[in-house]
Parts: C-alpha cells; sequence; structure tokens
C-alpha cells in the first residue's frame, strides 16, 4: 500500500515547496549522482528525473504526483519487497541507486507535531563495485571495486580492491604504465579515480580498452595521508607497520577505495579483512588485448560460457570457482608456488577414490565468505548462519578424509586441514556446534520472520513457544465447544491480521449466535456479505497470550540471532580462513578432475627458456569439437629462447582453416595454464617460466575508439616489439595482412627480425606470406613449421597437424570453395592465381612482382547464361511427358544452330 498520508501534507507544492518535498530535495541534493530510491511506506518512490530514467530503465509506469514550481511532480514507483530485481536491473544498465529509508514510523513522526514528516536519510548507496546481496551477485565471480593511485611525480602507481562481499582487500605496487594488466587481471565492476589521473593520457588510454564502469571522485579523495588514517581505522590498529611500508601512491589508492565504501555504506566504517599486499612483477603479466583474444575468462562473444575458465572449470562450490577464475586471471612467476598448486593437484589426481569422497563433502558446503560479510554488515539472516554450519562441517569432513586418506598432504592441502579440522580449531568447532544445534534447517531469509530457532536450543524461548502452542491448542478446544453450546457445527474459530482470532459463522446462522442462550458471551466484531464474526473474553484473552508470546518469542529469536552474529563476526579471521581452505581443496580437486576427464598432465617447470609441449591439445576447442563428435589432432611444439641449437622462433604457415591460430593460441594457454597451477593437456610439457605472455591472434575494428583494423594491429604489435624480454611468450598471428601486400609483407618480415635480433624470446609468427619462410634461413634461431592439408580429388582435407618446414601452398581458392563461394567466383580466382604463380616463377621472387595488383590482361568469362541455359532454367523436369522432353530438347537444338 502506497503512503498517502505524506502525500496530503505534499500536494500543495506549486506555491511553497511542502516540507516531505523539502525533505526529497534536499536529500536528493546530497545524493545528485544517484537515483534516489526515495521509500514511502510498501513502496521506494522515484521523482522528477529520476523517475523518468527509472521508468525507461525498469519498463514500469511513469505518473505524476503534486506539482513543483506549477509543473507536474514525474514520478515511478517500485514495490519494496521485490526491490532487490528492480535495483538488480538498475545496477546492470549503469546506474547507482542511493536507498532512502524511513528512520521512523507514522506515527513515531506524529508525536513530533501532527504535521511532522517521518525522518528519512540515505542508507546505502548501492554501486556495481559495491553489492552484497545475493541476488544482485553471480555467486561464481568476485564482485571487485577497485581504485588507482598515482604518486605526485607519476612515477609510483597503486591499486587497492576491495571485494565487499567476501571482505577482500588487496592492495598492489605497480607501475602506472601496468595499471591496465594488473586491472584486467582483476576485472573490476567498477574503478575509482581521482578526476586529475583521469585525464593524463596515459590513464584514458587504457580505460579505453578496459570497459570497466569508471567512477571518476574529487582529486581531494585521493589524500595520502587520509588514505594512511582510513587504513588505521578501517583495521583497527594505531600504525601500518605490521602491513609493510605503503607507499604514497598505494595510500592513495586506499583513500580512495575506503572514503567510497564509507560513502556507499552511509558512514559505516568498511569491514574488510587485512590487506593482502602485492607487487604486480609477481605475477605473469598479461595485457587486456592478450587477455581477450585468448579467451581467458570471458569468450570472443563476452560470456563466461565458452571461455578457458568456464572448460576447465570442475568446482563444486562458488568460493572455489571465484579463486580459480583468480588463479587463472593471475599466474604466477614463482617456481616454489606453482609446483605447490601443482602439487594438490598431483595428489587429488592420484587418489581417484578420496577425491570423490572430498567433492562430495564439498556439495553440502556453501559459500561462507559471503554468509559471513552479510552477516558483518548487518544484511544477513539465518540462512547465512546456517551457511557458515554447513560450510564449516563440509569443511571438517573434507580435512578428516584428507588427513586419515593421506601420510604427508602436500602442503597446500595440509594447511588447509589445519585451519579446517574442528578438533584442532576449539572455538570453530564450538561455534560450529552451536549453530548445528540452534538454527533450523529450512531457515527464513529475514531474522525478523521468526521461527528459526530450533526447539531445544533455547529454554526461554522454548517456553514461550509452548505457551503460545498451548494457547492454539485451547482454541481449537474452544472451537468444539461453542459448537456444541450453539448448535451450529459449522462454526469455526480463525485467525487474520486485523481481528486476530475470531468465531465465524454463516450468516444463516449468526440469530443462533446473537438470540441462543449463550447469546451474552458473544461479542460481535464483524459483518460481511456471507458471515457474521464474534469474540468471547475467554478467546480475546487467549488471542493477546498468543500475540505476546509470538511477540516475546521473535524478540527472544533476534536477541540469540544477534548473539550468534556477534560471536560470528568475533571469529571473524578464522571463518575467513575456512573459507580459503575450502576455495583450495574445491579447485585442486576441480582440477583433477578436469584433468583426467581431459587426460591432462603435470607439466614440468623450471628456471630455463624452453618450451617443449609433446601432444598439445587446445583445451576449448577440443571440447567444442568433441560436443560435435569431433576428435582435436594433438600438436608438438618446441622452442627455446637460450641460442642453443633448438630454434626460439618458429614462422608457421599453412592453409586457411587449417589451425594456424589455433595451434598458436593452444601454446600460449598452456603457458598460463602451468603457471596458474594447472595440469595441462598434453603428453609432456616442459616449461621455462615465463614471465609475461603476449598474444595478437585476430584482430577487430575498435571504431567506438576511432581505430580502423589495421590501426588496432599495429598498436598490439608495437606493444608487444617494445616490451617482450627474453622470458616472454609472443604468439603473433598474421600480421600486416591489414594493409597493402607490400606494406604488409614488409611489416611482418621487420617484425620477425625484431623479435629473433631484439626480444629474443620465445615466439611463434603464424604468416600466409611465405616469403618470409626463407628467413629461416637467414635467422639462426628461427625455424619454420607448417600446417598440412591435402587436395583430394579436387577437395581440400585439413589435417591439422604440424610437420616441420614451410607450407606448400596456400589452397586459399579451396578453402573459397569450400565456404560456398560461387562456382564462377571459384574458377575465376583459379585463373587468376594460375597467372600470377606463372608470373612471379618467371622473375623468382622480387617484391615488385607480388600479386594483386598486377593488371589482369584476359578478360573476364561472360558470366551471361546463354539462350539454352535459361530454357533450361525453366523446365520442370518432374512435370513434363517424355513427349515435352523431347520437344525442348529439339528446340534447344535449334537456338544453337
Ligand atoms: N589441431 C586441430 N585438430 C582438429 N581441428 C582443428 C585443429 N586446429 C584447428 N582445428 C579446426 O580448424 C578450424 C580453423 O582453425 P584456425 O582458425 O586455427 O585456422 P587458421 O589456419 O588460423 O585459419 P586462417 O588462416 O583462415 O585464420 C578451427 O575452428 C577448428 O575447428
Amino acid at each position: 500500500m502506497r503512503c498517502n498520508l505524506v502525500w496530503l501534507v505534499c500536494t500543495p507544492m506549486s506555491k511553497s515547496p511542502s516540507p516531505f518535498l523539502l525533505q526529497y530535495l534536499e536529500i536528493k541534493e546530497r545524493h545528485k549522482d544517484a537515483l534516489l530510491f526515495f521509500r514511502m511506506g510498501d513502496f521506494y518512490e522515484l521523482f522528477f528525473e529520476d523517475a523518468q530514467i527509472a521508468a525507461e530503465a525498469l519498463d514500469i509506469t511513469l505518473t505524476a504526483r503534486g506539482q513543483h514550481s506549477g509543473e507536474p511532480i514525474p514520478m515511478a514507483g517500485v514495490p519494496f519487497h521485490a526491490a532487490e530485481g528492480y535495483l538488480a536491473k538498475l545496477i546492470r544498465s549503469g546506474h547507482c541507486v542511493a536507498v532512502c529509508e524511513q528512520l521512523e514510523t507514522p506515527e513515531e513522526a506524529k508525536k513530533r507535531g501532527s504535521k511532522s514528516v517521518v525522518n528519512r536519510d540515505v542508507v546505502r548507496i548501492v554501486t556495481p563495485g559495491t553489492l552484497t546481496e545475493d541476488s544482485l551477485l553471480d555467486a561464481r565471480s568476485s564482485n571487485i571495486l577497485a581504485a588507482i593511485g598515482v604518486s605526485a611525480g607519476g612515477i609510483e602507481g597503486g591499486i587497492a580492491l576491495a571485494d565487499v562481499s567476501t571482505g577482500r582487500f588487496e592492495v598492489f605496487e605497480t607501475a602506472p604504465e601496468a595499471f591496465g594488466e594488473v586491472l584486467a587481471s582483476l576485472a573490476p565492476k567498477e574503478l575509482l579515480m581521482s578526476d586529475s589521473v583521469m585525464a593524463r593520457p596515459l590513464i584514458s588510454n587504457m580505460l579505453e580498452s578496459l570497459k570497466t564502469a569508471v567512477t571518476p571522485r574529487p582529486g581531494a579523495k585521493a589524500d595520502k595521508v587520509s588514505g594512511e588514517r582510513q587504513l588505521k581505522d578501517t583495521l583497527g590498529v594505531k600504525s601500518l607497520d605490521a602491513f609493510g611500508s605503503f607507499s604514497n601512491a598505494e595510500l592513495s589508492a586506499c583513500a580512495l577505495l575506503l572514503d567510497y565504501l564509507h560513502l556507499t555504506q552511509a558512514g559505516e566504517t568498511p569491514r574488510l579483512d587485512p590487506p593482502k599486499r602485492h607487487l604486480s612483477s609477481s605475477f605473469m603479466a598479461i595485457d587486456p588485448a592478450t587477455r581477450s583474444s585468448l579467451e581467458i575468462d570471458v569468450s570472443a562473444q563476452g560470456s563466461r560460457k565458452g571461455s578457458l575458465l568456464s572448460t576447465i572449470d570442475c568446482t563444486i562450490t562458488a568460493p572455489g570457482a571465484r579463486r580459480l577464475a583468480d588463479n587463472l586471471s593471475r599466474p604466477l612467476i614463482d617456481l616454489v608456488s606453482i609446483n605447490c598448486r601443482l602439487d594438490a593437484v598431483s595428489l587429488f589426481v592420484s587418489d581417484r577414490d578420496l577425491r570423490e569422497e572430498v567433492r562430495k563433502a564439498l556439495r553440502d558446503s556453501a559459500d561462507i565468505e559471503r554468509a559471513r560479510m552479510r552477516l558483518q554488515l548487518g544484511r544477513g539472516g539465518p540462512k547465512d548462519l546456517r551457511a557458515l554450519a554447513l560450510g564449516l562441517k563440509s569443511g571438517a569432513l573434507a580435512a578428516r578424509l584428507l588427513r586419515s586418506g593421506i601420510a604427508g598432504l602436500p602442503s597446500l592441502l595440509d594447511e588447509a586441514c589445519t585451519v579446517l579440522d574442528l578438533e584442532q580449531q576449539e572455538e570453530l568447532a564450538a561455534f560450529a556446534q552451536t549453530l548445528e544445534t540452534a538454527i533450523k534447517e529450512d531457515s527464513p531469509v529475514l531474522a525478523r520472520d521468526g521461527g528459526f530457532i530450533a526447539t531445544g536450543y533455547d529454554p526461554s524461548l522454548d517456553e514461550v513457544r509452548s505457551l503460545r502452542d498451548d494457547s492454539r491448542k485451547i482454541i481449537a478446544g474452544l472451537q468444539a465447544d461453542y459448537a456444541e453450546k450453539t448448535g451450529i457445527p459449522s462454526l469455526k474459530i480463525r485467525h487474520n491480521k486485523v481481528l486476530g482470532y475470531f468465531i465465524d459463522v454463516t450468516t444463516r446462522n449468526a440469530s443462533a449466535m446473537q438470540n441462543g442462550p449463550h447469546a451474552s458471551d458473544f461479542i460481535h466484531r464483524q459483518t460481511l456479505a456471507s458471515a457474521m464474526r464474534f469474540t468471547t473474553t475467554e478467546l480475546g484473552d487467549l488471542d493477546g497470550r498468543i500475540a505476546r508470546a509470538e511477540e516475546e518469542g521473535k524478540a527472544r529469536e533476534m536477541e540469540i540471532f544477534n548473539a550468534l552474529v556477534l560471536e560470528a563476526e568475533n571469529l571473524s579471521s578464522k571463518l575467513r580462513a575456512a573459507a580459503d581452505a575450502l576455495a583450495a581443496i574445491d579447485v585442486a580437486a576441480g582440477l583433477a578432475q578436469w584433468a583426467e576427464d581431459n587426460r591432462a598432465i603435470r607439466p614440468q617447470l623450471n628456471n630455463s627458456t624452453q618450451f617443449n609441449a609433446v601432444g598439445a591439445r587446445h583445451p576449448v576447442v577440443e571440447a567444442s569439437l568433441r560436443k560435435a563428435g569431433d576428435g582435436f589432432t594433438a600438436n608438438d611444439c618446441c622452442l627455446d629462447a637460450s641460442g642453443g641449437d633448438t630454434a626460439r622462433l618458429m614462422m608457421i604457415t599453412g592453409p586457411n582453416m587449417a589451425g594456424k591460430s589455433t595451434y598458436l593460441r593452444q601454446n600460449a594457454l598452456l603457458a598460463i595454464m602451468a603457471q596458474a597451477g594447472c595440469f595441462v593437456p598434453a603428453q609432456k610439457f616442459e616449461l621455462g617460466l615465463v614471465d609475461r605472455v603476449f598474444s595478437r591472434v585476430g584482430a577487430s575494428d575498435d571504431l567506438s575508439r576511432g581505430r580502423s583494423t589495421f590501426m588496432v594491429e599495429m598498436i598490439e604489435t608495437a606493444a608487444i616489439l617494445n616490451q617482450a624480454g627474453p622470458k616472454a611468450f609472443v604468439i603473433l598471428d598474421e600480421v600486416g595482412r591489414g594493409t597493402a601486400t607490400y606494406d604488409g609483407l614488409a611489416i611482418a618480415w621487420a617484425a620477425v627480425e625484431h623479435l629473433h635480433e631484439k626480444n629474443k624470446c620465445r615466439a611463434l609468427f603464424a604468416t600466409h606470406y611465405h616469403e618470409l619462410t626463407d628467413l629461416a634461413e637467414k635467422l639462426s634461431h628461427a625455424g619454420n613449421a607448417s600446417l598440412r592439408a591435402k587436395d583430394w580429388q579436387g577437395d581440400l582435407v585439413f589435417l591439422h597437424d604440424v610437420k616441420p618446414g614451410p607450407a606448400d601452398r596456400s589452397y586459399g581458392v579451396q578453402v573459397a570453395k569450400l565456404a560456398g563461394m560461387p562456382r564462377d567466383a571459384v574458377k575465376r580466382a583459379e585463373e587468376v592465381l594460375l597467372r600470377l604463380e606463372g608470373e612471379a616463377q618467371k622473375g623468382g621472387f622480387q617484391l615488385d612482382d607480388l600479386p594483386l595488383f598486377a593488371a589482369v590482361a584476359e578478360p573476364a568469362p561472360n558470366l551471361v547464361p546463354s539462350e539454352v541455359e535459361k530454357m533450361l532454367v525453366d523446365v520442370d523436369v518432374d512435370g513434363i511427358t517424355p513427349r515435352e522432353a523431347l520437344e525442348i530438347l529439339y528446340a534447344m537444338k535449334q537456338k544453337l544452330s
């Protein structure tokens, strides 16, 4: 029901604004950048421009109420109980919403004077990066808010990130030039930066490639001194020494982040875990273009489906899925840490029974991380307490299984078990036990609904409840008693919110109640068309007792709930550690499951500059071919940047569609998977650690940024040639194809030489310029490999296997034929090709003779159909008689003569 009372107060808006309107305008003034959800009774109402925006975005009715400055005030509203769905829609379409609640009841307001307006204020600003509601979040993805800070000289950079839904808080020390890479690995939902930083060309360029919602903040909010103060407040410490020394840029990023959290949580101190600090150089660098071309966590279509992440994700729990996404986004470069992850996967690969039992235990788990944070933020409910209980229980079971199954667990699993083993964690064990006995299985979402504390947990609650239940039993007895007394068998005692308990009889039986011997016992309450309602003193008493017991019960349940929430808060760091441990076990067991299902092996990592893959496959292409019932051809790749006999740069040639891009990508993905701690789809894989992966595969226009396909290609190639060091792994696909042949060839040629001579890194370079394959002769550490295809009775068959040496020819025309190019055009292309090849052979290879612009002397064949052909087109072969067919033949012959 909409709150009309307030509107009575504010209708005469045309003259001076009513107190209500003044209240609205004052609050809106403070939240200009957000849509204001203004609570009025059971609705959130939006006014003025907010109403127009919301009506369009939510497809809800736009109405008008009252007037302001002589104009009707546009208004739109959403019911309070369904607000989350509307909020989700608005956030997804890029809006921020300020939620303004009533801070007192209308009755309380009235006590201050009959015309008082209910007190209201914003209790929270909902933005893409600060969500906590289950319904607004993707369970299997993190929801990151990030902020960047730059030191006064612009040399140092820092990134601070928080996931409010889990309490995760991380700080990165990183050069401003690497912001793009680090942010791409974090995939924030919202990015904060000061106006002045945003104006820097380096930053505006980076933002264009990131496609993240950016919220500019005033420069004063990025003050490092305030950052230090806010950090101390958030962490509840007097000194930050225990966390290492933060750079000015890091403090500036923290200032932006914490201030924004403060603002969006309406003045509450952000609830975050102690920050984890990283050097951006502790991770494999993958720039945004490479990340998207390799489709690591998002496919080319922009969804998780079809990405590497979704292909290898066999985790069971949502925290496990989020952890795997993090690992894959930020592969490590430290041998020991990578091997720790791989040891854990190896254990689960080698012991299938144990893996299955542990995964079964995880199935009963719940999202401890998010439940814990919702409770801490005061937005949790009984279901969240239950989630903690379930998570702890299944964690303890997993730990028990692991500890009893294996002596000498890998360190990562051993540490996880220590955290999860409730025999070693007395406080957690006691808390889990309490939750287990306290919270009912089918608990409501909201604590205020009551009924979630199990019988037997709290004697005083049980007493109140039995009082209520006894009264209900007495009422059931009363119904029989009254029916007998009045002689009305259909008499019923019912309950509704307005009347409470009442006696309900049909109108026909009402006179027996009013005129019978017991008429004085029955007090009339209500007359309806078909029924009359009564009560008795006894029933009234019982009703009061039940209502009081209900109230008392709910109040007691709230007390218990709040005590349990407090206990959870006190155990916060232990619960976080338990959530982390569960996620780590889930990731390792999930990767092992994937490895077994996909015949993946443990990569051998070392500090050399080798890349030796034997029988390797592209995990995503293989999975999609498998679905279509097709197989994937495994291939080897051997590179070494040490300058020895093995080539460090391979030129890959082969027909279109032969699998060059797939081959390039699969090798880059192998390196990423291995360093993220995953098994890889190969028979054998030895890898000298890679510090950066670069990929320039496939090209697309970036028209929104005013860049043509060729421009994008050149920018990405330039970045690679400028940055790749000896430990990098580079894949380049058809560089130069986006421009005129000579220019393209020249650029590709120069890029190969630069990679070989200057960058000296491991590289795969796919090209259709066969002339480039001659470079392998000139460059001492370059080689050729090609993907095979066969001409089988005029048709092209792709073998997809890589063999040493360059490809013999391109087969482009055959591919065009396969693609369904008109027959005439294919024929014509074959003629032109023959001619061009003939000319090239006559003069050997000279750039000046290169194809395409050489004039084609022979006239094009006449493609207009002949008279006879036209006649044939018109013939309905199945519909004519043999005689008619004969006549047509005669007619055709005549045309030809
Ligand atoms: N090793 C493989 N085994 C089986 N099928 C493969 C393999 N590699 C590629 N394919 C199939 O061939 C298709 C074409 O592969 P890809 O795009 O890598 O070819 P390409 O040589 O790069 O083509 P183009 O030169 O036209 O860009 C893929 O979509 C996949 O279906």
